[in-house]
């Protein structure tokens, strides 16, 4: 019996758990959540879907149960405070960092052989916060940001292109935030590089909009997004339960990498059974460089934050 588990119930984690079980691509979907009934009540409208959109994954919601996560392939973290207006994802260190600490603790409890997904914000922190607290190889701990960045990136360039978003191809490194770096040199359509096509003050604008695509919905909605968060989680438990070996933008754990250590950053891997396969390395020039060094600063500066806190042993 194949089980994907997903931890916190909210707009994200339910998003998640649906487009997972949409896929028919495991037995059981479990939805954890502390909130009493929360997790059940979407659970069960979820599986009450099943004969329309013709999937038979089976969706189960529990109230801080873990044993009900047993043995789960992978687990999807997305317990926490999401964001409001004025605030930055950093802001949510505190509360967050205590969250996903707990959570880990008892995701590995019952699922020691787990991938485990984070989600949770500040992303790049959280990751290494459930790195550090897992106690599991560096490549089953992996941070979902650069697929969500990348499909803002290509829905905003396909926008002014008037094309399908499912020509583009585009890549991103570096931290969740404002100073992630977008690669028009990386970027193309149907091969044809994307400075070709769009004049370079228009993909300047696109780029800075990328960087703040979070912020964006979360001046429109009060809070932060969750149908491409909640749909790029189930692309990466879709790429590892189908051993892809396909080519994703995640946050990972450096150990040298791109001359980085000890930190999380996204960056571009190979996603398989065993989780990150291979961290691909490419060439950047100097400007390039230069923004990813910046970007590493400033998670690192929240990496002391967290430091700080005292929560890690
Ligand atoms: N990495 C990314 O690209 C993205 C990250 N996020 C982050 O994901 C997180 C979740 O966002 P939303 O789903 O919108 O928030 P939400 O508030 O809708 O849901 C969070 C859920 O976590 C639950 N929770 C809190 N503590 C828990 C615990 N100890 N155990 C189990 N469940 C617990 C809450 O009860 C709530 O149902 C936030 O931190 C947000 O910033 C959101 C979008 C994109
Ligand atoms: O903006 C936020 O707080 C949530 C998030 O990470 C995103 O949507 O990119």
């Amino acid at each position: 019996m194949r089980k994907v588990s997903v931890i916190g119930a909210g707009n994200v984690g339910a998003t998640c758990a649906n487009v997972v079980a949409r896929k028919n691509i495991v037995n059981n979907v479990v939805l954890l959540d502390i909130k009493e009934g929360v997790a059940e009540g979407k659970a069960l409208d979820m599986w009450q879907t099943s004969s329309v959109d013709f999937f038979h994954t089976r969706v189960h919601g529990v109230t801080n149960d873990y044993e009900a996560t047993k043995d789960s392939e992978v687990v999807v973290i997305t317990s926490g405070l999401p964001r409001k207006p004025g605030m930055s994802r950093d802001d949510l260190i505190s509360t967050n960092a205590k969250i996903v600490k707990e959570v880990t603790e008892n995701v590995v409890k019952y699922s020691p052989n787990a991938i485990i997904i984070v989600v949770s914000n500040p992303l790049d922190v959280m990751a290494y916060t459930a790195f550090k607290t897992a106690g599991l190889p560096k490549e089953r701990v992996i941070g979902m940001a650069g697929i969500l960045d990348s499909s803002r990136y290509k829905a905003f360039l396909a926008d002014e292109l008037s094309i399908s978003p499912n020509c583009i191809q585009g890549l991103l490194l570096g931290g969740h935030g404002d100073t992630m770096v977008p690669l028009p040199r990386y970027t193309s359509v149907a091969g044809i590089p994307v400075q070709q096509l769009i004049d370079k003050d228009r993909l300047d604008a696109i780029i800075e909009r990328t960087r703040k695509g979070g912020g964006e919905l979360v001046k429109l909605m009060g809070t932060s997004a969750w149908y491409a968060p909640g749909a790029a989680a189930a692309q990466m438990v879709e790429a590892v339960i189908d051993d892809q070996q396909c080519f994703y933008p995640v946050a990972a754990y450096l150990d040298g990498e791109y001359g980085l250590n000890d930190l999380y950053l996204g960056v571009p891997i190979i996603l398989g059974r065993q989780g990150i396969e291979k961290i691909i390395q490419i060439d950047l020039n100097k400007e390039e460089r230069d923004m990813l060094d910046k970007s590493a600063e400033s998670v690192k500066e929240t990496l002391e934050t967290l430091k700080g806190m005292n929560i890690l042993d």
